[in-house]
């Protein structure tokens, strides 16, 4: 949904220990693809966790415009009846993917292949970010795409009537692109190739498998060489979808910054493909204790009992660990400010083209904040003292992650920290607010 919400001003203060336990949504990349995968599946598909964020809220509206029925239960609880691989139907309305780069980039693929044509949109941040790593592509399909200059919704997309396989090595390590790319192969004759030279998120392998495609990876001197077998049967199936590594990385940071705390975060995927931030702060000398490993939902899942840490040193993360952790840079960065020594993040540049670009909106903000940052296309250099002054209001950009990570920052900084705008915190994580205030954080609209 794209209308322009009134902002939400908020403010975070210096917090007491924060105790208890936090119960994590379910993962946003794991939802969005359990209702798109349901959609283009024969019979029923009931999925249970489903994160009822905005950005999940809105691709399963655009699933119901593609001709799929889908239906909320109860909390968290979906079914969707599919349509069947090339059983889309041509969208009577503008397809509006709000917020989501996910939502639009992966829809946008499961139709490309089908002789149907429709029109995206999004909010003015969506509206920005970069297009053409999914129409290049999916030309090669044969769909075409009609939109602004520069590849930026609004777009018109025109599936193709008689699509051919393709062999894609990505440009960029994007699991978006990787995912388009592999739902357009779903409805296109033959082996349908893609290369990622990075390994990037495999839900998306996982999933279609589990859906009944047909999916080989292979290891290779280019990469990872994902193998779909085109106009498989997909069937219904039930999710269980696990919860949201990026969303705990909030409650993790904040856990290990402010003095006192102990909090436990049951049943995070600990999917190694996003489980670099967790890595970084192991090494940063964080002290968080993964109980009770166990497989749910198809993903690896642990407790996380989670300690403030203090005597966090600094450490550089190395760029072919950017892609298992790229949404939690920002909140990095903020543990990063807090701790002794210089925090190098290389091989960042895709965080330019997220909702905002977070690597200006971090080292403003950080700024701002009264903590010395270096800057360049691709990296980003946090100098941290163990302390961070605080006492200025941030700009969120229509960001979730900026908005978060900046209030993480205030439980832990001298003086509050104020972000212009807490309302994209809806598209990933609604409870945010509810949640840290169980665990005694003192985080408050203004
Ligand atoms: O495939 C996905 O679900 C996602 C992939 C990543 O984007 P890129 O593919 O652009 O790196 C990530 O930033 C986004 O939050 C979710
Ligand atoms: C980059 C993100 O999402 P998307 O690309 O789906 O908008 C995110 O959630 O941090």
């Amino acid at each position: 949904m794209s209308a322009h919400a009134t902002p939400i001003p908020m403010i975070a203060r210096r917090s007491p220990a924060l105790t208890g336990v936090a119960q994590i949504p379910g993962d946003k990349s794991i939802s969005h693809r359990a209702l798109i995968l349901g959609a283009l599946s024969v019979g029923e598909t009931r999925i249970t966790g489903l994160l009822e964020g905005q950005d999940v809220l809105d691709t399963a509206e655009a699933m119901r415009a593609f001709g799929a029925t889908v239906t909320r239960l109860g909390e968290g609880e979906w079914i969707v009846q599919g349509v069947g691989v090339g059983g889309f139907a041509e969208p009577a309305q503008v397809i509006d993917c709000g917020n989501s780069g996910t939502g639009v980039r992966l829809i946008m693929g499961a139709m490309a292949t089908t002789p149907i044509t429709a029109t995206f949109t999004g909010d003015a941040s969506l509206n920005k970010r970069p297009m053409g790593r999914i129409t290049d592509p999916l030309a090669l399909f044969g769909a075409r795409a009609v939109g602004r200059q520069g590849g930026k919704l609004p777009m018109t997309l025109v599936g193709a009537a008689e699509p051919v396989p393709v062999r894609y090595t990505l440009p960029m390590p994007s699991a978006q692109v990787k995912s388009a790319v592999l739902l357009a192969g779903l409805n296109a004759p033959g082996e349908t190739v893609v290369i990622e030279p990075e390994a990037t998120r495999d839900h998306t392998e996982r999933m279609l498998r589990g859906f009944g495609a047909e999916v080989i990876v292979e290891e290779s001197p280019e990469g990872r060489v994902i193998t779909l077998k085109g106009q498989p049967e997909l069937t219904g199936q039930s999710v269980a979808v696990p919860r949201d590594p990026s969303s705990a990385a909030f409650p993790v940071c904040a856990a290990l910054l402010v003095p006192g705390s102990e909090i436990l975060v049951p049943g995070v995927s600990r999917n190694p493909t996003r489980d670099g931030l967790y890595v970084t702060l192991l090494e940063m000398g964080a002290d968080i204790a993964f109980e009770n490993p166990r497989e749910e939902g198809g993903e690896p899942v642990a407790d996380l009992r989670v300690r403030h840490s203090p005597g966090l040193k600094g450490v550089t993360t190395p760029e072919d660990r950017a892609a298992s952790m790229i949404d939690e840079f920002p909140v990095l960065s903020v543990v990063a400010a807090m701790a002794q020594g210089t925090t190098v993040m290389r091989g960042v540049k895709e965080l330019r083209v997220k909702e905002s670009d977070r690597i200006d909106a971090m080292a403003r903000g950080l700024e701002a904040c009264g903590v010395r940052i270096e800057e360049d296309e691709d990296t980003l250099i946090v100098h941290g003292t163990g302390r961070v002054p605080g006492g200025a209001t941030c700009e969120t950009r229509l960001d979730h992650r900026i908005a978060m990570s900046f209030l993480v920052l205030g439980l832990v900084a001298e003086e509050p920290v104020a972000v212009d705008d807490g309302g994209p915190i809806a598209t990933s994580f609604p409870a945010f607010e509810p949640l840290m205030a169980a665990l005694g954080a003192r985080i408050a609209r203004r």
